[in-house]
């Protein structure tokens, strides 16, 4: 195992879709030391843009039912305006970026969801990632951008949960870095009470996890993320937390520490 850092972090829809918390963000990560690489979602945007074209958004389970038409909407959001965006801001402050979906250098080759309950159409679940070639990426100076879409080398683009491609980036590439993951969002970590800022859980593990999970006090969006945390710890992940996009700037602010 090589002992460099790599630092993953993935910023979410809301974090996006605000100018000011995304440029202040853009601003820390540039300034992040090491081997980096940025994951973003971008759910917010494309269900607006949906909407603007009269196209319903459903969603299970925190994640996106996606027909023929939606998976347009998703890979023209996430790997069009949300990446191409993200890319140009990080050159401008002189980030060497690259923005990439996983068809890209056959980055994250993924495989169209069955066996569901659900069905939830163009959705890929992650099968392998291409590490040789990320490490390459980041052993010529660059900082990889991953969006939330995928491909199934058959020609067929899926859209896959962004907290899913940190995770899988992340325990692809435990074997190859000393890797922590960092999810952030408009929140300063899970919390107890989500109406209350100050209700940050400091450590959170398995078996908490599930007790919040059947009283309700953890739901939507932060069950895939959790999930995945849970998953990347097994598999090799050294070190997870869920914060505030500020966290990169001042790693002392409370936030969520994962643990087995
Ligand atoms: N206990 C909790 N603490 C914080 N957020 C929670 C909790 N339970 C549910 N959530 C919801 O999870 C959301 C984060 O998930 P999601 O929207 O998928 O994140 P992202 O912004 O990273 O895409 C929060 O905006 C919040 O509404
Ligand atoms: C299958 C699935 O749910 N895909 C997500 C991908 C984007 C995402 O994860 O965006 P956030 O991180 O902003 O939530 C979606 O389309 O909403």
């Amino acid at each position: 195992m090589n002992s460099e850092k790599l630092s993953i972090i993935k910023i979410g829809g809301n974090v996006i879709d605000d100018s000011k918390i995304l440029s202040s963000f853009l601003q820390d990560f540039s300034n992040l030391e090491g081997y980096k690489i940025l994951v973003h979602g971008g759910g917010k945007v494309a269900t607006r843009l949906a909407n603007k074209l009269g196209i319903e958004t459903i969603m299970m389970d925190g994640r996106r039912v996606t027909d023929k038409d939606m998976l347009d909407v998703t890979v023209m959001t996430y790997a069009g305006l949300c990446n191409k965006n993200i890319v140009a801001k990080l050159q401008s402050l002189g980030t060497l970026s690259m923005g990439l979906t996983g068809a890209d250098g056959n980055s994250i080759l993924s495989k169209k969801r069955e066996n569901s309950n659900i069905d939830y159409g163009f959705v890929g679940d992650v099968i392998s990632i291409n590490s040789s070639w990320i490490k390459s990426l980041l052993e010529i100076g660059t900082t990889p951008v991953f969006c939330a879409i995928t491909h199934d080398k058959k020609g067929q683009l899926l859209n896959t949960n962004a907290d899913t491609i940190a995770q899988s980036l992340a325990t692809g590439l435990a074997h190859l870095f000393n890797v922590s993951l960092t999810y952030c969002f408009e929140k300063r970590g899970v919390l107890l009470n989500i109406d209350d800022e100050n209700s940050v859980i400091e450590s959170l593990n398995f078996n908490y996890f599930q007790e919040l999970k059947t009283k309700n006090i953890i739901h939507s969006g932060m069950l895939p993320k959790l999930e995945n945390c849970f998953q990347a710890l097994q598999l090799g992940v050294k070190e997870i937390r869920i914060a505030n996009p500020e966290i990169i700037k001042n790693p002392n602010l409370p936030h969520t520490y994962i643990s087995i």
